[in-house]
């Protein structure tokens, strides 16, 4: 971030907390985007973080705007540079930002502002509906060019916003002779005089405020906040915070977190199945619908969601879940420093002769391929940046390590996706595969091209070449979601021993797993889909527990997915990690909370992970491990069983249609036709009953349980 904000990391600012209390802090970060700034300061011997607005950074730290400007000024006599060009897309944020304008402070007391929503937006029109109207104790021209009255201090709070000062602007433009300058080529330099420090007259008004006084100013600071008007349209307020009272629940629920950022000196987990969590930041869509931010990483493998529950009353509150996982990264965390602790450790262990697996599970969108892949930049991604390419020059640097050099190596790549249970290779045009099992239980993949490759760069364009090919699917939850699980394989084969498998690294990203549960779409062929998806996740969670149990039996039948993996369940040696995403915000919440309870599921049967979870489930954990993995596989068989019934009525309904086609023809001769009705209606019938007396029986065992 090279915005003018970006400058005031490191700075020593004050900071008001939800109790009153004002003191200092250093900001560590700032986030443009959101208009936020990460602050830091000690407590009692402990690290404490705090996001904070911007804006209310500014109305509590007067001295902020001078030395902003101080340093922005020198920066604008300066030629154009990089940082320039970046600080002028930071400027139409600027324009539409909460930061409110200098004279903030001299915002006089309103005497009735409430915290609640209604009375916010009732400011926003308020302040909509008013003219814009100079700081206290100042003057402006009317557009007929005559000066105003000055407004005495004890009239109503007028905060004059960005685009109230670009209003006044162009009023004063419009007011001088020759031509006036539109609005749209506001320079840079316009933009930075509304951070500039109000003129001398009005400075000299501005009252000093006591800290409390000033925390009270900052209240009311943050009940206008919302007023601010996107400057280029000039007449669409900016919305209010939905949920503000959450938001303001969470952040104070944060402030009494102890945060410690995961870093690269820490300790990195070697057991047999390693499971983390990554949280992505807001996007810019959550950003501008100001969505809230309910997931927090205090570090050290926990992360908590801040769930918002009402109550019959209408209280509102909040369910603060815990969970601990291995790892647990938050969302300024780089891919490099996730897979320092996640795929990294397991390279080295198909040297040794392993099959080592790295599953990327979530939500559509949160970050599954953006972790794997590479990042985005716009619409391209940077293969060479996600843990895919990151292991595959790990790979190569052990090739040549001495201890590994004398196995006459060599490193072969396949990349291919499993979607509704079909493979697909996607180096080869996405050539349908069958998946075959022999005798021994090998399972192979017909056909499936293996390209042997030389460098790290070899293996990035495979990757960019498989990527484009990928299955991408409609639903009603996400126009372009990813309903496939992509599978890139990087395996060694001995040389010297007519090229038999020495190792596997099998790096998957796994389709939406929301889609396990997205049964509102009508469509067929997507009830079909979202069944397949959902069986196969299951099946996996069961696979790496029972790695996890060293149990002898692995249902890897259940699903292609697992089918194909099934080398990675066995073994001794075999290492497996997963990394779990979560979008961080409100919407998303539901499906959050289902991908962590897969996560914790998934670890629980680690043998030496202790207390994992969600806290508040502990005593449900208490239950045995092993009937519940029992009753999933149950639950699977009925789901096949069901599915497969379900199969036989659709066809047989399309057979119905034909009949009522048929019978719609002038040539039907109700005699001939009357026994193929007969039979199909009884057909069906026999057909219905079986599936329904299945869900009995499977109902009552429930039951007797
Ligand atoms: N940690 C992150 N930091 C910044 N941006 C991120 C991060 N994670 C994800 N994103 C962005 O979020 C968007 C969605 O991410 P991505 O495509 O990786 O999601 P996904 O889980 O793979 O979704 P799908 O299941 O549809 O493939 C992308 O624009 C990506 O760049």
């Amino acid at each position: 971030m090279n915005g003018p904000l970006s400058k005031l990391v490191g700075w020593k600012v004050q900071i008001s907390r939800s109790d009153g209390r004002i003191h200092s802090a250093t900001v560590k970060s700032v986030d443009a985007d959101k208009s936020t700034a990460m602050v830091e300061w000690m407590e009692r011997s402990i690290s404490r973080g705090k996001e904070v607005e911007v804006c209310d950074l500014f109305a509590l730290n007067q001295d902020l705007w001078d030395r902003l400007n101080a340093l922005t000024n020198k920066v604008s006599e300066m030629a154009e540079t990089p940082a320039d060009v970046l600080d002028k897309k930071y400027e139409s944020r600027l324009r539409s930002s909460r930061i409110p304008a200098r004279s903030a402070s001299a915002v006089p007391a309103s005497p009735n502002v409430e915290e609640s929503d209604s009375t916010r937006s009732r400011q926003t029109c308020l302040f909509q509906a008013s003219a814009p109207v100079p700081a206290a104790g100042s003057s402006t021209m009317s557009s007929s060019g005559n000066p105003e009255t000055v407004r005495p201090d004890f009239e109503p709070p007028s905060l004059p916003t960005s685009s109230a000062l670009s209003n006044r602007r162009l009023k004063e433009n419009s007011a001088r002779p020759g031509p006036s300058v539109p609005f749209v080529r506001e320079t840079k330099k316009e933009i930075e005089t509304e951070l500039m420090p109000p003129p001398p007259s009005a400075k000299g008004r501005r009252k000093s405020v006591a800290p409390q006084e000033m925390n009270k100013s900052n209240k009311r600071l943050s009940n206008v906040k919302a007023i601010d008007i996107t400057t280029k349209k000039g007449k669409f307020a900016e919305a209010p915070r939905p949920y503000q009272k959450f938001y303001e629940m969470i952040q104070d629920y944060r402030e009494t977190l102890e945060i410690t950022p995961i870093s690269a000196t820490d300790l990195i987990n070697t057991q047999k199945i390693c499971v983390c969590v990554r949280k992505r930041p807001l996007n810019r869509q959550e950003v501008t619908k100001k969505e809230i931010d309910v997931v927090s990483v205090p570090g050290k493998g926990t992360l908590l969601v801040h769930e918002p529950k009402q109550k019959v009353d209408l209280t509102k509150y909040l369910d603060n879940q815990v969970f601990h996982f291995d790892h647990s990264f938050d969302e300024n965390v780089t891919n490099e420093l996730v897979y320092k602790f996640t795929a990294q450790p397991l390279v080295q262990s198909i040297f040794e002769g392993a099959m080592a697996t790295c599953f990327a599970y979530g939500q559509t969108g949160s970050g599954k391929t953006h972790t794997m892949g590479g990042d985005f930049t716009g619409k391209q991604q940077n293969s060479a940046k996600g843990i895919y390419a990151l292991a595959a020059q790990d790979v190569f640097t052990y090739l040549k390590h001495r201890k590994y050099s004398c196995l006459d190596l060599s490193v072969y790549v396949s990349f291919f996706e499993i979607y509704n249970g079909k493979v697909y290779d996607l180096l080869n045009k996405k050539a349908k595969l069958r998946v075959l099992e022999d005798d021994r239980q090998q399972v192979q993949v017909v056909g499936l091209e293996e390209v042997c490759v030389s460098t790290a760069e070899d293996v990035i364009k495979i990757i960019q070449t498989g990527s484009a090919c990928r299955t991408s699917g409609q639903t009603s939850a996400n126009a372009n979601s990813s309903r496939s699980h992509a599978i890139l394989q990087i395996v060694l084969r001995r040389n010297d021993r007519a090229a038999t498998l020495h190792g596997k690294f099998s790096l998957v990203d796994l389709a939406g797993n929301e889609r396990g549960t997205d049964v509102s779409s009508n469509d067929r062929g997507t009830l079909v889909e979202t069944a397949e998806i959902n069986r196969s996740l299951l099946a996996l969670k069961e696979c790496i527990r029972s790695l996890g149990k060293n149990s002898d039996h692995i249902p890897f039948r259940m699903s292609t997915l697992t089918k194909v993996l099934r080398d990675s369940f066995i073994g001794e040696k075999s290492k497996t990690c997963m990394i779990a995403m979560v979008s961080p915000g409100m919407a998303s919440c539901e499906y959050t909370m289902n991908t962590l309870r897969y996560a914790d599921r998934v670890k629980e049967l680690n043998g030496n992970s202790k207390a994992t979870g969600a806290v508040k489930d502990k005593d449900e954990s208490n239950s045995s491990s092993e009937e519940e993995s029992v009753e999933s596989t149950s639950v699977l068989d009925v789901i096949s069983q069901v599915t497969e019934l379900e199969e036989k009525v659709y066809t047989e309904l399309k057979r119905g249609n034909e009949l009522a086609n048929e019978m719609e023809h002038v040539t039907f001769n109700i005699e001939e036709g009357f026994p193929s009705l007969m039979a199909y209606a009884r057909t069906l019938m026999g057909t219905l009953s079986e599936l329904q007396s299945k869900m009995d029986q499977e109902r009552k065992t429930r039951l007797n349980h």
